[in-house]
């Protein structure tokens, strides 16, 4: 069945999950980087990017955040955009670890590969892979901007954020040295986990997010700007990664309830896909206990039910009146 929802329908389903989750107290901010533990825990904001370019928000929506893990995407995308999906499969996987986002024990697990680009081992093998090889300063070059294009505007780094992480960063340190153990690192372990590091530390807001999950959705056209950001024939490959572990342990779980495929941050924000039609995103500082923020959450269910979002269901939602842009 198809179902035409138009942009007063969006704005009315972002207003009511704002209306409904801002008193939510659940969860408390991470504070294993402790720059995150000072974000005010009352931040909020949902926004939705339409195939026109339209993007409808409410709340806190221009408060740049640290993109954490959602940034773990756009890395995953551009290494399958430069090798091809296969490459990527097989140098590192798409299967979920039903483990913690930082889980060592899934390495050891996962002994042929790390399993995916999604969780933090096979993040920082994505970013080894990425070309320029042994160049860091290209790497960060084309890993920014390729997010820039994403998002439809420039992005930085939180330079106090990036300082936090990396004074604390010693998980990360030994998942690159063990993935150099299996060999299943391609650049050298202690420059990829920079850029990874690097990369968790940008600020985003809801807004780019939206806009960022709209791209994915519109086949890798940035539907703001109108530029081609990435092969087409890859938001079936990326949307099915976040769609396998976005919520890592919690993620079946999530899948069930929304039928959204989405991918979250330990800053507070997620971002959900919906292919063909729109992006979503949403962000709260406190998080449940697999690094995924409540409010956000709670957010971005409520629209995918009351809008009829869920990818898995026999009700295609198509945007009334919102061509698609194209490239
Ligand atoms: N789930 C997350 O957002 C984790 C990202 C964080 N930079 C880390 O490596 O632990």
């Amino acid at each position: 069945m198809i179902q035409k929802i138009d942009k007063k329908a969006v704005q009315d389903a972002v207003q009511m999950a704002y209306d409904r989750c801002k008193n939510e107290t659940g969860g408390k901010n991470a504070d294993y980087i402790p720059y995150l533990a000072d974000v005010p825990s009352n931040l909020f904001g949902i926004a939705a990017c339409l195939p026109d370019g339209d993007v409808v928000a409410v709340g806190d929506t221009d408060y740049k955040f640290g993109i954490e893990s959602v940034s773990k995407v756009p890395t995953a995308i551009l290494a399958m955009n430069q090798y091809g999906g296969q490459e990527v499969l097989g140098k590192i996987g798409a299967d979920a670890t039903g483990l913690p986002f930082n889980s060592i024990m899934a390495i050891l697990l996962e002994n042929d590969h790390p399993s995916t680009p999604l969780v933090n081992a096979g993040a920082i093998s994505a970013c080894s892979m990425i070309k320029p090889v042994g160049d860091s300063d290209g790497k960060w070059k084309a890993i920014v901007s390729f997010i820039a294009d994403l998002a439809g505007s420039d992005v930085a780094v939180i330079d106090e954020l990036y300082k936090s992480e990396t004074a604390t960063n010693f998980n990360n340190k030994s998942i690159a040295w063990l993935l150099k153990n299996y060999n299943r690192i391609y650049d050298d372990p202690d420059m990829a986990l920079d850029i990874y590091t690097r990369q968790c530390s940008i600020g985003v807001t809801a807004r780019q997010l939206a806009t960022m999950a709209a791209t994915i959705a519109n086949s890798g056209v940035n539907p703001v700007t109108g530029k081609a950001v990435f092969k087409p024939e890859l938001t079936p490959k990326i949307a099915s990664m976040m769609a396998t572990v976005g919520f890592y342990e919690h993620t079946g779980d999530w899948l069930f309830t929304t039928g959204l495929p989405a991918k979250t941050g330990v800053g507070g924000g997620i971002m959900g896909v919906v292919p063909g039609v729109m992006g979503v995103a949403a962000f709260a500082p406190p998080l449940d206990g697999a690094g995924n923020s409540v409010k956000a959450q709670k957010a971005l269910a409520f629209i995918a039910g009351h809008l009829n979002l869920n990818v898995f269901g026999t009700t295609r939602c198509v945007m009334a009146g919102k061509e698609p842009v194209k490239a």
